[in-house]
Order: C-alpha cells, then structure tokens, then sequence
C-alpha cells in the first residue's frame, strides 16, 4: 500500500475515508511535526481513460490554483510505477454530509458555512476554475473547524464568462443547464451551493425523487418549494438569497461574488428578518 511508496518523511497511519479511487489514511510528517492526510490510489486500478484523466487533473488543477484557507491544499505529491501519494491537509472534523444528517442547522450556523463555501467558490472563479461537483461529501473541516472544499476530479479550467460542456456532478446538486446538455460555466457551482444551503436549513433537499431520473426530472423542472412545515421559522432574507442561487434562469443567478455580498451572509444570517433583500 501507501508505505510501499512514501518516504520516510511520512508515517502512515489508520485510515479514515474511501473514495472512489482509493484510500484514504492519517499520515505523520516527521519534518514538521504535523499530521496531514495521505490518498494512495493503485495505477492498476486505473484501466478507465476518464479515471485516468480525472485522477491526473486534480493535481495539476490543485497545483495552479493559488492556495486558499477555504480550499483542501495539496501538500505533496509522491508516485512510483504502481502508485501515486497525494498528502494534503487533514481534515478530521466532522464532514458537512453527516452534520446535515444530525440535524438542521440554525441560521447562524448554516451562514458561517455557507460564507467559507462562497469564498472558495468566489477564489475558484476568480481564478478560473469551475468546481462541478460541490456537494456536502465535499465540504470537510479541519480540527479548527475552517471549512475545506475538496475534490477538484471534476473540476474544469472555464475562461471568464466562457462555457463548457459534459454532463458531470451529483443528482441532487447538479444545476439544470448541466442536464440540459447545453453549454454551462461557473454559475452551476452556484446553484450547487443554493441546494447544500435548502439542505442545511430544511434538513431535506428541495429535489428528490425515487431513482436519478426522477431527481433529474425534479431539477429540470427547477420548482423550489418551502414547506411552510419547515420554513415557516426561516428567514426571509435566507430565502430571498436561496431563491438567488437556485434560479433556474442562469443570467438571473447570482454569482458567487454577489452572494457573498448578500445580506444575509454579511449578517451572518441573523437580524436581517423580514423584507427581501437584494443584492
Ligand atoms: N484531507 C482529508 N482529510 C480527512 N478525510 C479526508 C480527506 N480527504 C478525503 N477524506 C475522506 O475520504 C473520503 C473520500 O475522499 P475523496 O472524495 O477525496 O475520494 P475520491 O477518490 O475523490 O472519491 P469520490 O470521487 O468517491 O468522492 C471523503 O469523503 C472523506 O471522508
């Protein structure tokens, strides 16, 4: 496994996570002292060229994306023939997939992770890069607690106001144009967040269904509810900017830049009760 490959610089530890790639461990790093997180992906796992490619472009994204609090930094990057070490930060509180399952967030709560998820979002665009995958399996924490977003094996590289193509993504987090199959940009990261921010506050997300299709159908139809059941106690300002994001009409979204500015997240989603808030 990973020992097999990485240097004495690195410890191996137990491991904490599985992804569809490989294993994830608790590592030590003997030079500074510090504990970080080790992926060990096996090259003979790798026989799909579109593995291939979206094991090859996180790193060389990760690389090129000028580092961020709020963004999972790849430390090292060690490989052989059979496989390749990647040791980033460790992130070994609780993920923002199991907190939801716990229980709803209150307002506060929800806006002091939405604010870190909007400000990787806002340096990844800035900077060109476009997510596509932002869900809460995605969203970890460091033992302080600062949010990191994660795995850039979807990402892609998007010029300022240009557009891609490819169906990529989550069900229950891809923004409608992507399912569409017509040309998308960074918005649908935007839309993305607007969902984990209904999921954060309802404890249920606003589509579902019973297979993909089913979810798929709900998002392209884009009908936002708020059950009154839920929402009643929710405020207008959090649903005048959820409405934002998950606007079905892409030059209508805000951008990740406008609703870091909104109010409710310069509020940190208190006192703003009442009224719609625009950006
Ligand atoms: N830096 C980290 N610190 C702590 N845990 C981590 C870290 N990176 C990943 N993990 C854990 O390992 C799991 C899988 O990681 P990751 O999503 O990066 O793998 P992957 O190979 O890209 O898989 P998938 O595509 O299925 O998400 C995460 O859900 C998380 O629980």
């Amino acid at each position: 496994m990973g020992d097999m490959i990485v240097n004495s610089q690195y410890e191996i530890l137990e491991e904490i996570g599985r992804g569809r790639f490989g294993i994830i461990t608790r590592c030590f790093c003997s030079i500074s002292s510090k504990f970080f997180a080790c992926k060990t992906i096996a090259k003979s796992d790798l026989v799909d060229e579109t593995d291939k490619e979206c094991l090859e472009k996180e790193p060389k994204i990760m690389a090129i994306l000028p580092s961020h609090p709020n963004i999972l930094r790849l430390v090292d990057v060690l490989e052989n023939d059979d496989y390749l070490c990647l040791i980033s930060e460790l992130c070994d509180s609780i993920s923002l997939y199991d907190q939801i399952v716990r229980r709803p967030f209150s307002e506060p709560e929800a806006a002091v992770v939405m604010k870190q998820l909007l400000e990787a979002l806002y340096h990844c665009h800035f900077h060109g890069v476009v997510h596509r995958d932002v869900k809460p399996d995605n969203v970890l924490f460091d033992s302080r607690n600062n949010l990191k977003l994660i795995d850039f094996g979807s990402a892609e590289w998007c010029e300022k106001d240009g557009f891609m193509y490819g169906v990529v993504g989550t069900p229950f987090y891809v923004a409608p144009e992507v399912l569409r199959g017509s040309e998308y940009g960074r918005k649908v990261d935007v839309w993305s967040a607007g969902v984990i921010l209904y999921t954060m506050l309802a404890g249920f997300r606003p589509f579902y269904g019973e297979s993909a299709t089913d979810v798929f159908e709900a998002v392209l139809r884009g009908n936002l509810r708020f059950p009154t059941r839920v929402f009643r106690s929710v405020s207008s300002a959090a649903k005048d900017l959820i409405k934002k994001m998950i606007c079905r009409d892409v030059s209508k979204r805000i951008s990740a830049e406008q609703a870091l500015r909104h109010p409710w997240i310069s509020s940190g989603g208190g006192g703003v009760g009442g009224g719609t808030a625009s950006v």
